[in-house]
């Protein structure tokens, strides 16, 4: 086991959900890895709740099924029973008020046994319809008003809509206070996105270059080369705007936007990302045809293997209206972005897995070199890849070796691989310990979640006022419709992926 220095607090986090896909696949492999590397809580208990009938044995040996298939660490023998002693499962359905009060009890029982107060954890990690009723009941219980060790996560989708954003924002707020409320953008746990704050406000390099003067545009891509997969009854009511653009691509932008905050306390950090929200210019549902594209994936082949349209998945409507690509153009009415425009595109069964944000600088003021020297001239490129590639690379011109000026752009890369020893931990486990610890930098604030949806809304209304008329417009394995293209060469640009072509 490596060392860890603090850890947190004695914790109890009750999962509901606990027999749900979500723990098994990520929570419990996060939970596992911490305890592994020494960061859990000298003190701690994971109770994992559902209907399900299930012993303490078989609810463990269905989470040790999920540790080996999707934990970054296997689960061996030894760390795995150790971890696993202090696991249980408590079957209760949720809507039975009776049902909480045995949760009171299991913490009594903890608490005495340890001797110590502990940090109470509820993880909402079950259909969002669940949310609402689990949250009355919890405030039902007099010790969940303890504001200093009482905290609720709660998973995506965060509302449907600007109005049910807002609805379920009043709920928790009348329940809990808004430093309980942890509300999960994995996006933020992920260690090159927390890097876009080290890159960005640790180094006195690029401060001065980061606005309008120096920059000539910004791109987001988030692409997928999966389908759907088993989730078409969720994805039919999200849609790739919903489910990527208003929360992962906005934090994104706000990472990349944000101006330099005055210290690392959450909501320092959350009102500068608010900030960039709020200044993102609102689109009018008449020009949305001109700032966003949408498409849906055709049947076709995906690296050999032939897939199905996505009007054809499980739980899809066959006339589907729902895109599964969106890009769009946004620009930030601020000092530091007036005129730069940010281009965000997402999809499923893209040509490539990655997450990549680009930044493209203007050209140099003046060309001294030879007419011939410039024939490979490429502007200055800040790349930063999320993943699965984790590298930041800036492109430069540099002079070819040989007798002539010849110039030709190359890259300066700094790759996670190469500088470290390649075990990052999993967003989960991050965002999991910074529960524990009560750190709500890297969670969404209600009102940024708000923002978020403010943002997306005149996109979403129109789209839903104009059914398409051309879906499916894309097949598998390509980089999107073709108006997606277009909307970013009618600027002058192309879309950038990975490997950078130099
Ligand atoms: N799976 C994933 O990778 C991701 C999931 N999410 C979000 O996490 C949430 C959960 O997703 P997921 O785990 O996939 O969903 P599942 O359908 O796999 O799990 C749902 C869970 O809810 C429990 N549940 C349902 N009704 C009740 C009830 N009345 N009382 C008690 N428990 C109940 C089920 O337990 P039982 O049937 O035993 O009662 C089950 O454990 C969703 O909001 C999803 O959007 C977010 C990101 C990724
Ligand atoms: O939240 C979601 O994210 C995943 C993509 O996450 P990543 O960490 O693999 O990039 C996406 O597949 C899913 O549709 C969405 O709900």
């Amino acid at each position: 086991m490596s060392e860890s220095t603090i850890k947190p607090p004695a914790s109890i986090l009750f999962i509901f959900g606990g027999s749900g896909d979500l723990n098994q696949r990520k929570l419990t492999p996060a939970l596992y890895n911490l305890f592994i590397d020494n960061w859990m809580p000298e003190k701690f208990a994971v109770i994992g709740l559902g209907r399900t009938a299930y012993s303490d044995d078989k609810f463990r040996t269905h989470l040790l099924e999920g540790i080996q298939e999707f934990s970054r660490r296997k689960g061996e023998e030894k760390a795995w029973g150790d971890f696993s002693q202090h696991v249980q499962y408590l079957q209760m359905d949720a809507g039975d008020p009776e049902a909480y009060h045995t949760m009171t009890e299991v913490v009594k029982q903890y608490e005495a046994e340890w001797g110590v107060h502990a940090t109470v954890i509820f993880y909402l990690a079950v259909a969002p319809q669940l949310v609402p009723d689990i949250a009355t009941k919890l405030g039902g219980l007099k010790w969940c008003k303890d504001t200093q060790t009482v905290r609720i996560v709660v998973e995506k989708p965060f509302g449907h809509d600007l109005k049910s954003a807002r609805e379920l924002n009043n709920l928790l707020n009348n329940i809990f206070t808004e430093d309980q409320i942890y509300r999960i953008d994995h996006y933020l746990g992920k260690e090159t996105v927390q890097n876009i704050l080290a890159l960005r406000f640790a180094n006195a390099l690029f401060e001065p270059i980061w606005n309008r003067n120096y920059i000539d545009h910004i791109q987001i891509t988030a692409a997928e080369t999966v389908g759907v997969e088993d989730r078409g009854g969720y994805y039919e009511q999200s849609g790739a705007l919903r489910d990527m653009v208003q929360n992962h691509i906005l934090q994104l932008l706000c990472m990349i936007a944000m101006e330099a905050p005055v210290s690392f306390d959450a909501n320092e950090i959350r009102n500068k990302k608010t900030d960039v929200l709020n200044a993102i210019r609102p689109i009018s549902r008449e020009q949305v045809h001109e700032y966003a594209v949408r498409g849906q994936y055709n049947s076709g082949w995906m690296k050999g293997n032939k897939v199905k349209a996505y009007r054809e998945e499980k739980n899809v409507d066959s006339k589907s209206p729902v895109e599964t690509f969106a890009a769009a153009k946004f620009f930030i009415d601020n000092w530091r972005w007036q005129g730069v425009p940010i281009y965000v595109r997402t999809g499923k069964f893209m040509h490539q897995k990655t997450t990549i944000i680009s930044i493209e600088f203007k050209q140099a003021p003046h060309y001294a070199f030879p007419q011939e020297a410039a024939e490979t001239w490429r502007p200055n490129r800040l790349t930063i890849s999320i993943q699965p590639e984790m590298d930041i690379r800036l492109r430069f011109q540099a002079k070819r070796p040989g007798q002539s000026m010849q110039l030709n752009p190359v890259d300066m890369i700094f790759s996670y691989k190469d500088a470290y020893d390649g075990h990052e931990p999993e967003a989960y486990e991050t965002l999991l310990l910074d529960v524990m610890e009560g750190n709500a930098t890297q969670f969404m604030r209600a009102d940024q979640v708000e923002a978020g949806w403010k943002v997306v809304m005149p996109i979403i209304e129109a789209w839903e006022a104009r059914p398409p008329v051309d879906f499916p417009n894309y097949a598998p394995d390509s980089w999107g419709p073709e108006d997606a293209e277009a909307l970013i060469a009618r600027d002058g640009h192309n879309w950038v992926s990975l490997p950078v072509k130099s």
